[in-house]
């Protein structure tokens, strides 16, 4: 098998970031903590729904903080168009989605002022998630991603967790949306449908700031509506630990072959490469 760069040949990950100098070290964890947690209603709403939305999970400040982070990562080339698939193919179809996005796990060598509340945010979050619905997460296989949506940017209709490749170890997708003022002509809604079997059921999400919206991978599809403006957004999955019965699910043949590309698929997902 062939490793290959998800869409662009720069590393994702392990750069030094420049400093964000306009912040001292001292304020910033000041200003960007506490880090946030989830209210057992919330969990409950998302075992009755497999969907849950939390307006106002972030602050003010951290979301001034990732933003700043993206301007200025895009700013130094860090951000590469997306592709879509992940271990299949990885084509950029830009009939499907139109996004700019880079990765943030692992992680970061020197995390930027944003990065040093988001991955505890992201672990905490995990550990609950892990305990309420009685998971396998591995804190091994986060998977996130900063994104940028340009103005007429879109991300047509998909699931998450996908049978068959390593995106089913995906077992919830998370999105921290950071439009400050957004407004309903911005479009850019996320669109869930909530029922699989009945396209005119669905639930439309305004992108608005410091939301987290927080799904079962295998369970939902969605989309992201056509914005009519740059639209940011935090994107990632929580991804459980390999089980046998995966390995079976893989659909017969040589398991001796498959297993090794498959633990190493899943690994993958988390560095933005895929195999074909
Ligand atoms: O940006 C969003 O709201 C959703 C992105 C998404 O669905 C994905 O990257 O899989
Ligand atoms: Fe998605």
């Amino acid at each position: 098998f062939l490793i290959k760069p998800r869409s662009s040949p720069k590393p994702p990950t392990g750069f030094c970031h420049r400093p964000l100098t306009s912040l001292k070290s001292s304020t910033i964890s000041q200003e960007l903590s506490p880090i946030p947690n989830l209210d057992p209603s919330i969990l409950n709403e998302l075992s009755s729904q497999d969907y849950a939305i939390v307006p106002n999970f972030l602050t003010e400040e951290q979301v001034d903080a990732i933003i700043e982070d993206i301007h200025s990562l895009r700013s130094d080339d860090k951000f590469s168009v997306a592709g879509i698939g992940q271990d299949a193919s990885n084509t950029i179809n830009s009939s499907i989605r139109k996004t700019e996005t880079m990765f943030i796990y692992p992680k970061l060598q020197f995390p930027t002022p944003a990065l040093t509340f988001l991955y505890p945010t992201l672990s905490k979050l995990s550990s609950t998630l892990t305990s309420k619905f009685n998971l396998n997460l591995s804190p091994f296989l986060h998977e996130a991603l900063y994104a940028y949506y340009p103005h007429g940017g879109y991300y047509k209709r998909h699931v998450d967790a996908v049978p068959s490749s390593a995106s089913i170890l995906r077992s919830f997708s998370f999105l921290i949306y950071l439009n400050k003022s957004w407004k309903p002509e911005d479009g850019g809604c996320l669109r869930l449908y909530t029922d699989v079997d009945d396209d005119s059921k669905y639930k439309d999400v305004e992108p608005t700031s410091g939301k987290l919206v927080i799904f079962k991978s295998d369970k939902l599809p969605h989309e992201v509506l056509e914005t009519s403006a740059e639209r940011l957004a935090v994107v990632g999955w929580f991804n459980r630990e390999v089980t046998a019965s995966d390995i079976g699910n893989l659909g017969g043949g040589d398991l001796v072959r498959k297993l090794p590309i498959f633990i190493a698929s899943a690994v993958l997902v988390g560095v933005g490469v895929s195999m074909l």
